[in-house]
């Protein structure tokens, strides 16, 4: 018998992206078999990218509006984020290109996928590749602030590394990827 066992999959709301609540048997650790009923909120996969500037010792970010966080505690619902973009069909190399020259109006080079992390596992089925890629200022192709068909508002902020670092013991920054791959960047030394 496999351990788990889907029963059903039922979509409670299929309008912008699609939540699941899936039945299904499992053994637990004690070794009971039990049915069980968990939701699912299924948006796709993502991909994420810090973009770098060793000699300025700077980083770019973005900063836009997130409705979920407004109705959670953030008072004016501005995020900053590395910028990061759902993938769609394609793979999570070519998203993250298409997402960077979208939102911050940089034509990149080599990008460097660093790892990869389902990001709240316990509701959502996302799973974020992360990448990290080197800019220069002579990359920059448009100002970015991402689709205007998807009313997409984005700022993008270039930050010294440091500062950005400090953002986030203050609370300024408070966004998990962002938080990740600026604490992979100090920790493999990106910057030196
Ligand atoms: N109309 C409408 N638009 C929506 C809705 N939900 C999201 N959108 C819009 O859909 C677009 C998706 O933009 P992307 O750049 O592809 O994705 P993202 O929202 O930046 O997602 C990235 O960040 C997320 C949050 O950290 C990550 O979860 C995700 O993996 C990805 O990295 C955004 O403009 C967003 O406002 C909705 O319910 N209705
Ligand atoms: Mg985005």
């Amino acid at each position: 018998m496999k351990n788990i066992n889907i029963l059903d999959t039922q979509i409670l709301s299929d309008n912008w992206y699609t939540l699941k609540k899936v039945s299904f048997e499992m053994t637990g650790i004690d070794g009971v078999r039990s049915v069980l009923d968990r939701e699912a909120y299924d948006r796709g996969n993502g991909a994420t990218i810090l973009l770098y500037n060793k000699e300025s010792k700077t980083v770019v970010l973005t900063r836009q509006f997130r409705m979920p966080t407004f109705i959670n505690g953030n008072k004016t619902g501005y995020l900053i984020e590395c910028c990061a973009g759902l993938l769609d069909q394609d793979n999570a190399e070519d998203c993250i290109r298409r997402e960077t020259e979208e939102e911050t109006g940089f034509r990149i080079g080599q990008v460097e996928k660093v790892f990869e992390a389902y990001m709240s596992p316990g509701s959502v089925t996302e799973l974020l590749y992360f990448f990290v890629a080197a800019y220069t200022h002579d990359m920059k192709i448009h100002d970015g602030g991402g689709l205007q068909e998807e009313n997409e508002d984005i700022e993008v902020l270039e930050l010294p590394f440091e500062k950005a670092l400090e953002m986030v013991i203050s609370g300024e920054i408070k966004d998990g990827k962002t938080i990740m791959l600026l604490q992979y960047a100090r920790l493999k030394g990106l910057m030196l």
